[in-house]
């Protein structure tokens, strides 16, 4: 019992169908430390945004039980679900920024929906905007940043609320191979602040990157490793 308390996630039997298909995952079954740092790698079409989904809360499952800091997710009053979703930050291959929206502001966002008074959202915003190293692009938009630029305002602005999870779902999959080890830095950094670290990718020179970390492969819908067993990562892809 008391290694299960320590798991700031746990899945149980977890299934999952989208519509009247085949299940796309099924029998999952694991957990996740508190403050631990995690790849999830599969082939293409495996389940892995499928797994991430169900573990930010965008999806239910369709059988078994996700539950997320000791709590049942499939339970939660619907009034506790934003409170719940503002504890885990997620980033997107495709940064899904606002375009509208300076970088400061995308940052800002979050704050500024939860109702943090407009006081109290520079400080924060301008502290993120300096760790991700873009203090000097804050008043530009989306469209005029490069892809790295992007992603570090999408990452600055998963984290600004200071999620007890990161999930990132091929965080890396577009910028090229230097920017993708800043972005790996900018997660290691988190994790070390304690903050338990989920990263989806393809990418095995970054898997080897972090040998500490705890490896999940998922195959045709099921975990084929779900020990969170440290583990030698593979030296090639
Ligand atoms: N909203 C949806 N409706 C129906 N089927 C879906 C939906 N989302 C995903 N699927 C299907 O579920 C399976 C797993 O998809 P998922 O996106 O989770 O895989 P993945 O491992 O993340 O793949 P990739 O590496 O290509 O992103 C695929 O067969 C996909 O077509």
């Amino acid at each position: 019992m008391a290694a299960l308390m320590a798991n700031i996630v746990q899945f149980e039997n977890v299934g999952l169908r989208y519509g009247s298909g085949p299940e796309t995952l099924s029998d999952v079954n694991f957990g996740l430390k508190s403050g631990a740092f995690y790849f999830l790698t599969g082939a293409s079409g495996a389940g892995k945004t499928s797994l991430l989904k169900l573990l930010y809360l965008a999806q239910r499952p369709s059988r078994g039980v996700v539950r997320l800091f000791g709590e049942d997710a499939g339970v939660l009053p619907r009034a506790r679900l934003p409170g719940f979703r503002r504890r885990i930050g997620v980033v997107f291959q495709d940064f899904r920024l606002v375009p509208h929206l300076s970088a400061y502001d995308n940052i800002a966002l979050p704050l500024r929906v939860a109702g943090v008074p407009e006081s109290d959202v520079e400080a924060p915003v301008r502290e993120m905007l300096a760790w991700v190293g873009l203090i000097e692009r804050s008043r530009a938009k989306p469209p005029t940043l490069s892809g790295g630029e992007q992603q570090r305002i999408a990452i600055a602005r998963a984290v600004i609320g200071r999620p007890e999870i990161l999930v990132a779902d091929e965080p890396t999959g577009n910028v090229d191979p230097a920017m993708a080890e800043r972005l790996l830095h900018l997660f290691e950094s988190l994790n070390r602040l304690g903050t338990t670290v989920v990263v989806a990718t393809h990418d095995f020179h970054l898997i080897n990157r972090i040998p500490t970390a705890h490896m999940m492969r998922i195959e045709q819908g099921r975990l084929s490793d779900a020990t969170g067993a440290l583990r030698n990562p593979p030296k090639s892809a």
